[in-house]
């Protein structure tokens, strides 16, 4: 369905920019697509289901059941007991799994989606290689694939809204979250994971940022983080960051 019919049928718009068939400025916020970013369990799965109860938003949250069972196999649980052999094969069907989502046909007006192709190759393989747990091949690999995908496909991103919380708090939380696999994760990679979304998101040193970047601080209680949500519910809903 094309921008133009979503927008009359969601809002029965029928402006000048429609009947000469080109998008109107209504169109392009209702193509609107947010990748919400930040550290392992630092609340995203938790603020996609509280914008899940906004109607016209649809939520795409990341496919862990894939990554923990496909075809009987779990290689989230294969790499965190030896990165080394398994960093390339989970990372390999995270990029794919991540690229299916990316390209899915949009059901509603506006799409927010947990994490996103560019983070599984900025934070997560760029750590596996640069902590020594990524063999070259493997990297080189890799990085192959993202460079093809990323410049033949287009991979449209509005904003990213950063969920900036402490290595510490997002250590709390997955202890209480207990998920089996995650169980040997160290403080230290999760400080890992936080300076490497820093460089990216923040500092802006060492990749490219494709949207504008949205900081909301994720450290507080969930009552403090809907009133955050709450302030900041315009500027996510109308894609930017001021
Ligand atoms: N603001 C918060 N305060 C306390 N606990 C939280 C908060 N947000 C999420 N949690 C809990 O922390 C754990 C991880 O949250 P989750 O949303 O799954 O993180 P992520 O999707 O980023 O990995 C879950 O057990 C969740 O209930
Ligand atoms: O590219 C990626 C993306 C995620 N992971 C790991 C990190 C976590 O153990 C799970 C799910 O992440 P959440 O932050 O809890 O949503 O997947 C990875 O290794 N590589």
């Amino acid at each position: 369905m094309s921008c133009y019919k979503l927008c009359e049928l969601q809002c029965c718009v029928r402006t000048t920019e429609h009947i000469n068939n080109i998008a109107c400025s209504y169109c392009y916020i209702l193509n609107c697509q947010i990748c919400i970013e930040g550290n392992i369990a630092s609340g995203k799965t938790t603020c996609l289901e509280y914008f899940s109860k906004t109607s016209n938003i649809e939520v795409l949250t990341e496919p862990v059941s894939k990554w923990r069972n496909v075809r009987g196999h779990n290689p989230l649980g294969l790499m965190y007991q030896d990165p080394t052999r398994w960093g390339i094969t989970l990372q390999t069907y995270i990029q794919l799994t991540m690229l299916d989502q990316h390209l899915s046909t949009i059901s509603a007006p506006m799409r927010m989606m947990e994490r996103s192709i560019y983070s599984a190759k900025y934070i997560f393989v760029e750590n596996l290689y640069r902590s020594g747990k990524m063999p070259d091949v493997d990297f080189a690999v890799l990085s192959e694939w993202f460079e093809w995908i990323t410049q033949n496909i287009a991979i449209p991103v509005d904003l990213i809204v950063y969920l900036q919380s402490s290595p510490q708090t997002c250590h709390e939380r997955l202890k209480e979250r207990c998920r089996e696999e995650e169980k040997i994760i160290p403080l230290e990679y999760l400080e890992a994971i936080h300076q490497l979304y820093e460089d990216w998101l923040i500092k802006k040193t060492s990749f490219n940022v494709p949207a504008p970047v949205l900081v909301i601080s994720a450290d507080d209680d969930l009552q403090k983080m809907i009133l955050q949500y709450e302030e900041n519910r315009e500027k996510i809903l109308s894609g930017t960051n001021v």
